[in-house]
């Protein structure tokens, strides 16, 4: 077995848990709270800003060009495609997208982002990419989830979403990072495996909570104390 099929067969009971969160069947169904959706793309833009931030540095951990080609396409690839399904996103909510940038991180987005920047300031790129691979590879089985589920038609709210998702560049993009942390994987020793494995659990259950976090608009725990007399 391929070191990321046991990855994906041990955290599978993340997988179906995001499967079936509300905010993700909410795309399915058409039918999300707008708060909802804004509190998700303010805090899925800096994410994905953060992202990118990311490759920068596992580029500059990298030990040939053809790795560097690889990181910078991906980075285009947030910068130039990943905005399709927050612009979708927005239409349906009608805010304009600017509107939803450079607001702070909310508690999960923060602490996701945190514990990305962590391994890639102290970890080996095998861990790196443990860390970064739950993003492409949940939200790629979401939109083949979705797609099996609902099976939506061009007049679906949420269509491009769902489609930009299930979309052949999204797989390539799950596919070529597995193929990389799967050759990483060969050399690595038994510890290193264990922390590519927290890092990858981890961001696994990061990215359910991620949807927790915009389903509930989770905010700092201060914003939410109630005043005692
Ligand atoms: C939190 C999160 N995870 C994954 C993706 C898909 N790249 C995303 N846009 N946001």
């Amino acid at each position: 077995m391929l070191f990321t099929e046991s990855l994906r067969e041990e955290n599978n009971d993340i997988f179906q848990l995001i499967f079936d969160h509300p905010f993700v069947k909410g795309i399915g169904e058409g039918d999300i709270s707008k708060e909802a959706i804004a509190h998700y793309i303010k805090a899925d833009f800096e994410y994905l800003n953060a992202f990118m931030k990311i490759y920068g540095l596992a580029a500059s951990k990298s030990s040939s060009r053809d790795d560097i080609r690889y990181f910078f396409n991906k980075m285009e690839f947030i910068l130039k495609d990943e905005i399709h399904p927050h612009h979708n996103f927005c239409e349906y909510i009608g805010v304009p997208y600017e509107s939803l940038q450079g607001h702070p991180l909310p508690p999960t987005a923060d602490h996701y982002i945190k514990h990305m920047l962590y391994h890639a300031h102290t970890g080996s790129m095998g861990e790196i990419l443990g860390a970064l691979l739950p993003c492409p590879w949940t939200y790629l089985e979401i939109g083949d989830e979705l797609m099996k589920r609902y099976q939506p038609t061009p007049d679906h709210p949420f269509y491009q979403w769902i489609t930009f998702y299930s979309d052949a560049r999204t797989r390539s993009t799950t596919t070529e990072m597995r193929e990389r942390l799967d050759n990483l994987a060969k050399e690595a020793s038994p510890s290193e495996k264990n922390r590519i494995r927290d890092a990858f659990r981890k961001s696994c259950e990061l990215e359910l909570a991620f949807w927790e976090m915009a389903y509930t608009c989770e905010e700092w725990p201060s914003g939410k104390v109630v005043k005692r007399i």
